[in-house]
């Protein structure tokens, strides 16, 4: 896909606000372009990461024909006279003579020649200590192969290491997983008017974002040293860019809070432009959030790395996470675009005229419909405390009652699946 990046400079003649949709789909492209290269991780490891190779099984599954019972593996028919014993674990000889049996129980391997398996509780012994009985019609044995071809592919590349996925490489044969590295993120809080500690007052409020944000960006997927989280920045053009140039030394992307707007001490803007930072996205047309960025710089060793630019105002910082970063992490991961769960609006929620509004809604576990929460003005963070996601409003339009609306959902688990 082709993407527009444009040279970090003077605000005042920035072009005008992308699309949100348009604004997703360029920063995931650029992303992409740029996914970390894979590395190997033991499965104890591999939580969280994305599959760089697709899952192959390295055998039949299961790999040899299992007795799904405890019982008796007969040969012929019976009665039938008892020449072992089987257990899980162990490689057993053929059965090689009609009316013999051997004892097997659930899990061991089913030897050559066996006709049935005959279960314990159905069977019944003779007065010579043979077995007889009559095996069920349906087969109590797992054959090879019946889950699983050695050689096929399970699971393609791009796909969320979940716990699902660790059980299944362990049962197909894998020690190991080959995956993206985990991006690195840093994070630069901007404003001298924040407090790090203590109840807010007298002009100044507490930083919000520095210690949410780095444990969002963990649900997405990135690691966050906590050295790595650094303010509040001195409110100074040398102050931010000394931040950025340290924070860019190690990480992929760097989040920044505040200092989006063209304010007295707002320095981002001028900051990206003396690091020579390209803007993928500079302003989008969504509400809350619109002053939202994500720049992309490329390092004299060709290593690519992004600034993404969440606005000071706390809520408004959360709506650029889900509607720049999380895709722009899905791209650096190798993963597909996010597709949006949609839901039905069970109160009307208003548009935002040209722009997508993005609204906190909350859902109903049972019905599965969504209904706006309260408390969502962008300085404010109690309704996201109760939400589940952003209902998206498209530009030109509003929400009705029964209207089916895409909902970005907040990461609240780590590797969810699903909503
Ligand atoms: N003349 C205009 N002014 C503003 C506009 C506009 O269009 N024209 N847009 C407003 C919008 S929308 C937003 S959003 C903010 C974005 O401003 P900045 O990104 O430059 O952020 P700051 O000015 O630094 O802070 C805004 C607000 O948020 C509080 N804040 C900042 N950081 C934190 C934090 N870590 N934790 C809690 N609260 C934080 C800060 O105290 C301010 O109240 O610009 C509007 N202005
Ligand atoms: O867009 Mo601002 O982000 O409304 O608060």
């Amino acid at each position: 896909m082709k993407t527009e990046i444009s040279a970090a400079a003077d605000p005042a003649a920035a072009p005008p606000p992308a699309g949100w949709e348009e604004a997703r789909s360029r920063v995931y492209a650029v992303g992409l372009a740029a996914a970390l290269p894979s590395v190997e991780r033991p499965l104890t490891e591999a939580d969280g990461h994305t599959l760089a190779d697709p899952l192959i099984t390295r055998t039949d599954l299961p790999a040899f024909p299992t007795s799904s019972v405890d019982g008796w593996a007969v040969r012929g028919a019976g009665p039938w006279r008892v020449v072992g014993r089987v257990l899980a674990g162990s490689a057993p000889p053929p059965l090689t003579q009609d009316g013999t049996t051997v004892e097997i129980a659930t899990g061991a391997m089913v030897p050559e020649g066996t006709s049935a398996v005959l279960r314990v509780e159905e069977s019944t012994r003779t007065s010579d200590g043979s077995v007889d009985g009559v095996p069920r019609a349906a087969q109590e044995w797992r054959h090879p192969g019946e889950e699983a071809s050695a050689g096929e592919e399970l699971l393609p590349a791009g796909i969320p290491v979940d716990p699902a996925v660790i059980g299944l490489a362990a049962s197909c044969g894998h020690d190991t997983l080959r995956v993206r590295r985990q991006p690195r993120a840093a994070l630069l809080v901007f404003g001298d008017e924040l407090l790090t500690a203590g109840p807010p007052g007298a002009g100044r409020v507490r930083d919000a974002l520095g210690p949410a944000l780095p444990a969002w960006l963990r649900r997405y997927g990135c690691q966050v040293r906590p050295a790595d989280v650094v303010g509040p920045v001195a409110d100074t053009l040398p102050a931010h860019v000394s931040a950025l140039q340290t924070a860019l030394a190690g990480a992929d992307l760097v989040c920044t809070t505040g200092g989006t707007m063209n304010g007295p001490v707002d320095h981002l803007h001028p900051a990206l432009a003396a690091l020579g930072a390209d803007y993928v996205v500079n302003t989008v047309a969504v509400r809350p959030g619109f002053p939202m960025l994500l720049a992309r710089l490329v390092g004299t060793d060709g290593r690519i790395r992004f600034v993404a630019g969440l606005p000071g105002n706390p809520q408004s910082a959360i709506v650029a996470l889900v509607s720049l970063v999380a895709p722009l992490l899905a791209g650096l991961a190798g993963r597909s675009m996010p597709v949006l769960p949609h839901a039905t609006l069970a109160e009307p929620i208003a548009g935002r005229g040209d722009y997508t509004h993005l609204a906190l809604v909350r859902r109903d576990q049972v019905t599965g419909t969504v209904r706006p929460v309260r408390h969502t003005g962008s300085a404010m963070l109690r309704g996201l405390s109760v939400a589940d996601g952003f209902a998206v409003i498209r530009p030109g339009g509003a929400g009705e009652v029964g209207d089916q609306v895409p909902v970005v959902p907040l990461p609240l688990l780590p590797g969810d699946r699903a909503w």
